[in-house]
């Protein structure tokens, strides 16, 4: 019998809004459960029980069809998120389902866990969390997963993003960049009023927080190799769900 995966949203196409794809027309899928409980985490919803009645087991193939439904032939891109889709090994029938299709496939991860399948990802986003999050991060898991997938020559698939708050988490970010240094590395900027409902406050307090990221990044030499985002989708359509 066909696994099944625990999905909390499938939406798009939209444009990948972060990191190593930004501007990306994608569509995604958000799987439920997380093993982390990041004090600002904008996907909460993923793991703190508020949306359970939402979730839903879904095959492959069901996950298939409702892509299909809602993007037609309009999208060659799909973006797995969560929570964190990396404790599933059970996508491993959606991945080779969409690779039979053609599509190409980002996932979002933490880096606490490893997959085979991780191997079969084309874009593969790492997010250290910085300690703003209130989680700490095992760096013999880190160094293991990275250390595999280098073995297996997928440094171009492989991209490091930290999330930045604080100064604290910058240097946090610096560290896990020099660790790293043969990946490309995205400092991204912390949205930490996830619950504004105004969006062009929130807008304007993120385009602030971002001045600040770079000004950090230019004055830092060991920042010379990073790249500074924002996340677009929070500056087009703020803190909504399903974009
Ligand atoms: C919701 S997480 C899901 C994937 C995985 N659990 C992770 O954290 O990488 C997707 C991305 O959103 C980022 N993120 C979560 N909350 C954020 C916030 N308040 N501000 C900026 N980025 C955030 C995470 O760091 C991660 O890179
Ligand atoms: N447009 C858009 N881009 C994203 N990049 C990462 C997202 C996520 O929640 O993982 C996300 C999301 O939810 N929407
Ligand atoms: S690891 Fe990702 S999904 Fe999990 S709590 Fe942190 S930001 Fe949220
Ligand atoms: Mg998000």
């Amino acid at each position: 019998m066909a696994k099944t995966i625990p999905v909390l949203e499938i939406f798009g196409p939209t444009i990948q809004g972060e990191g190593m794809v930004i501007g990306q027309k994608t569509m995604f899928v958000r799987t439920a459960g997380c093993d982390y409980r990041c004090r600002w985490c904008d996907s909460a919803f993923t793991w703190d029980g508020s949306a359970k009645d939402e979730i839903k087991q879904m095959t492959a193939e069901d996950i298939w069809n409702q892509l299909v439904e809602l993007g037609s032939n309009r999208f060659s891109h799909v973006t797995i998120s969560g929570g964190n889709p990396a404790l599933l090994k059970s996508l491993d029938e959606l991945i080779a389902l969409l690779k039979s299709k053609n599509i190409r496939i980002a996932l979002e991860t933490q880096g606490s866990r490893w997959q085979d399948w991780f191997y079969s990802i084309d874009d593969l986003t790492i997010s250290p969390k910085p300690p703003s999050s209130g989680m700490e991060t095992n760096f013999a898991v880190l160094d293991d997963i990275i250390n595999k997938l280098l073995a297996n020559g997928r440094t171009a698939n492989v991209s490091l993003k930290v999330v930045v708050f604080n100064d604290e988490d910058f240097e946090y970010a610096k560290n896990v960049h020099e660790r790293y240094h043969m990946l490309p590395f995205y400092l991204q900027v912390g949205n930490d009023d996830v619950t504004e409902a105004d969006d062009v406050a929130l807008r304007m307090k993120l385009l602030d927080q971002l001045k600040w990221l770079v000004e950090k990044a230019v004055q830092s030499p060991e920042m010379n190799d990073a790249r500074v985002l924002p996340q677009l989708h929070a500056l087009l359509w703020g803190n909504k769900r399903g974009v």
